[in-house]
């Protein structure tokens, strides 16, 4: 069993323990009290490279990243530093995170905010309207192709923007098929954990040119950013060496300042 099918299983017995507790019409009903979703899509565009910023404690590949004992308040520095969207690891097990997490991050800071976690299920995605995210990651390899097509149909339906996840060239024909309007080539092989930074420059171009793209995963700082840039990456979604470095709110303003370069804007107009 891959590393990915183990997150899912844990994923599906929580969520079988939260749907025990709260039926869906009560999310229905949080999410409809809850702010208007935010626009993913445009917050993504523009003349710079924007950058993602994630909340993340653990992972499955390194263990313990940081405590962040105040998600909100380092959201809020990502923010200060120019983040576009805040990413937000709902996973429990393996990530610690939680739906707490994402209510406190979206009340504290005004851009979109992501849910990243393993979605299965609408009833996450509800959940995700639920407590307050703009925008959802759908991961092309944990989902059968009907599956993806409904949770993109739905997710559009309820405001969220999908943010679908590829690994490979086959996966990109996937998730074009399947609808998204913003793709992310992820560096992590999922299966081995490995991160392989020339993944986007070789997956990128199978993307269509009308869609966001967003490069994953292995972002040590600005080096980084303009490689991936330069290879056509409209964004960057960036974890570990945020939360593991001494400044988040100077390192992405950094990454900010590196992506607004005007050597970066050549055949982005
Ligand atoms: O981070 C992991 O070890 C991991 C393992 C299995 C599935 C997903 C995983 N990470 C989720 C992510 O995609 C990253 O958190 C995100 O792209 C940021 O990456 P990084 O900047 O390298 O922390």
């Amino acid at each position: 069993m891959s590393v990915l099918d183990e997150i899912i299983d844990g994923v599906r017995a929580d969520l079988t323990e939260r749907q025990a507790r709260v039926t869906l019409d009560e999310l229905k009903e949080r999410a409809a009290k809850a702010r208007p979703a935010k626009d993913g899509v445009a917050a993504l565009k523009g003349d710079s490279v924007k950058v993602i910023c994630e909340v993340k404690r653990s992972s499955p590949s390194k263990g313990a990243l940081a405590a962040i004992a105040d998600p909100a308040g380092l959201a809020a520095d990502y923010e200060a530093g120019g983040a576009s969207v805040i990413s937000v690891l709902t996973e429990q097990r393996r990530f610690g995170g939680s739906l707490a997490d994402l209510e406190a991050v979206r009340a504290k800071v005004d851009i979109p905010v992501l849910r990243k976690d393993f979605i299965v299920t609408s009833y996450q995605l509800w959940e995700a309207r639920a407590y307050g995210a703009d925008v959802i990651l759908l991961i092309v390899s944990a989902l059968e192709q009907e599956a993806l097509v409904s949770l993109i149909e739905r997710a559009v339906s309820i405001g969220l923007t999908p943010l679908v996840e590829v690994h490979d060239e086959d996966e990109v024909v996937r998730a074009v098929d399947a609808g998204a309007r913003v793709i992310g080539v992820n560096a992590r092989d999922l299966k081995t954990l490995q991160v392989d930074r020339s993944t986007f420059a070789r997956v990128a171009p199978e993307i269509p040119d009308h869609i966001v793209k967003i490069a994953e995963s292995g972002v040590r700082g600005p080096h980084d950013l303009i490689a991936y840039a330069n290879d056509g990456a409209d964004a960057v979604l960036v974890g570990e060496s945020l939360v593991t470095g001494r400044d988040p709110k100077a390192a992405v303003a950094d990454l900010v300042a590196a992506g607004a370069h005007p050597a970066l804007r050549h055949g982005r107009d």
